[in-house]
């Protein structure tokens, strides 16, 4: 029998071959994430675990660099205050870690990028909602069939897998190229 990390390699490999059928979505979103910030806007990013750390690297990739040498854009993740998310999940509910956030921080006229590889995690769902109500684009980066959040957000791009770990894969490779994508629609860098 193969090794877990040569079944792992399968599965990986398989779904990467079907995730061409996304690119225009993916060609749409980074459009509307680039027109986000071209017009004055910030991205913010909220997600749960993995999906965590994927929105603190892609907002890093933004505030930083991503390939070329160009200003800062503005990124900004929802999960790395930890006095933030200890005091609103304390003192309210875990559900509203996110929602407070984008109720504080948040414009008419931003970006929120939802990541969630079942798309029914309750605080992204909240954000969600509120950012709309907000005048916030919403942008779902989502896993099996998209769960509520596919129907919620303005527009998704949904990773067709029931693992959560290969959908988190996928979606690295996605919010890598939303952030190519950001910077040639931008005209950035060198
Ligand atoms: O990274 C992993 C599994 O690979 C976990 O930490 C995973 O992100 C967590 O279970 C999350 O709470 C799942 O939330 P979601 O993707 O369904 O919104
Ligand atoms: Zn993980």
């Amino acid at each position: 029998m193969n090794s877990l990390f040569l079944r792992n390699l399968d599965e990986h490999l398989q779904l990467m071959q079907v995730l061409d059928a996304l690119d225009p979505q993916v060609s749409a979103a980074g459009k509307r994430l680039a027109a986000v910030l071209t017009a004055g806007g910030k991205l913010m990013f909220c997600g749960n675990g993995g999906s965590a750390a994927d929105c603190q690297h892609l907002a890093s990739e933004l505030t930083g660099r991503f390939i070329k040498d160009r200003r800062p854009l503005a990124g900004l993740a929802l999960t790395t205050d930890s006095s933030a998310l200890t005091c609103i999940a304390n003192d309210y509910s875990f559900e509203d870690v996110f929602t407070r956030q984008v109720q504080g921080l948040g414009r008419a006229g931003d970006g929120l990028v939802a990541i969630s590889t079942s798309g029914n995690s309750g605080n992204v769902l909240k954000a969600v909602e509120t950012a709309k109500a907000m005048g916030i684009y919403t942008l779902g980066l989502l896993g099996r069939d998209g769960g509520k959040l596919g129907a919620l957000c303005d527009d998704s791009i949904v990773v067709p897998h029931a693992i959560t770990a290969r959908i988190q894969e996928a979606h690295l490779l996605i919010g890598h190229t939303l952030c190519g994508l950001i910077e040639a629609e931008m005209g950035l860098g060198q």
